[in-house]
């Protein structure tokens, strides 16, 4: 286990904006903090980088407190992005890469590696003003990894990004995975989470709501979702003991059910009422869990 969080708390003022918050994180795996806007995700990876102190608990990585003399350990993407506007790439790269201990040669071969990865080697010598707002993320993504950190923490890595470039970066974070690193990172799109996470943490106004491995996150949820299409009214299907939120789309409806019993006994219901094209029964997704226990909803 690497990165320990044990009972963190941090304070403005008066206002807590973490809790109590205890994670462990697992070495080499893709970790994500979910909550919705204001949960305190940012915070807790401020002090996690230890750019900020926690009023109370303690945050180990490898059992040693992160600080300055560990930024070539550490790769960040933050959520508010600040490259230089009027540098160049590969200037800009390089005066990032030699903070932390880089030789300007090195930073040039893995510069011209990442843009070839990302199909932009153009952009080498261009002025970061020059580039689109969604490139300057992937050049700035660049600077978060160019040193292979140990541990990188994305904040809000997607968004911004067209499907393409989200493809693009899917991919080098599922590389940088393989390859070892230790990832964490934040995004309000649960199917990005939900695809590339194995284990995540939802956060509500600063407290863990939700912690641990996905598929027993799903498994202890319980309830799954039905899908039913047919050409008859569904209504009646809402008053059934065991369902639970009922949602209706054209042509049919998603069901939420709390076991398997319940959709047995809507499959027997269903008989002789007409035609029915469709009767499957889905696990909950990441979006029907986030729903419930950070009380917020997301498309
Ligand atoms: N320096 C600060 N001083 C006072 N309050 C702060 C400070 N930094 C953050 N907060 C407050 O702490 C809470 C958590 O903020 P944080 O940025 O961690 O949320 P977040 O989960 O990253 O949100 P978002 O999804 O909007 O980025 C918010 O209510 C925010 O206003």
């Amino acid at each position: 286990m690497t990165l320990v969080l044990e009972d963190v708390t941090k304070r403005f003022g008066a206002f807590t904006a973490v809790q109590n918050l205890s994670l462990t994180i697992p070495e080499g795996e893709m970790f994500g903090m979910l909550g919705a806007n204001g949960a305190g995700k940012t915070t807790t990876f401020r002090m996690i980088l230890g750019l900020i102190d926690q009023t109370g608990g303690s945050i180990t990585w490898k059992k040693k407190k992160i600080g300055y003399d560990s930024s070539h350990l550490v790769g960040y993407l933050p959520e508010e992005r600040g490259l230089y506007p009027k540098m160049r790439v590969a200037e800009q790269l390089v005066y990032l890469g030699r903070l932390r201990g880089m030789k300007k040669s090195r930073v040039l071969d893995e510069l011209d590696e990442w843009l070839e990865k990302f199909h932009v080697p153009e952009y080498k010598n261009k002025k970061i003003d020059e580039l689109s707002k969604g490139n300057q993320q992937k050049i700035q993504f660049i600077a978060a990894v160019i040193h292979k950190p140990e541990l990188l923490i994305l904040d809000e890595p997607f968004s911004g990004l067209d499907p393409v470039n989200v493809e693009l970066l899917k991919k080098a974070v599922l590389d940088l995975k393989a390859s070892g690193t230790t990832i964490v990172f934040s995004s309000h799109r649960m199917e990005h989470v939900e695809e590339l996470c194995e284990y995540l943490c939802i956060l509500q106004k600063g407290r863990p709501v939700v912690n641990g491995q996905l598929k027993e996150i799903k498994r202890s949820y319980g309830r799954k979702n039905l899908i039913v299409e047919a050409d008859f009214d569904l209504g009646f299907l809402k008053e059934l003991q065991g369902v639970g939120r009922f949602q209706p789309f054209s042509g049919g409806a998603r069901i939420e059910v709390k076991d398997e019993l319940t959709a047995a006994r809507i499959f027997s219901g269903l008989g002789g009422r007409g035609f029915v094209r469709k009767f499957v029964l889905e696990e909950p997704s990441l979006n029907d869990i986030f729903i419930e226990k950070a009380g917020a909803a997301y498309e």
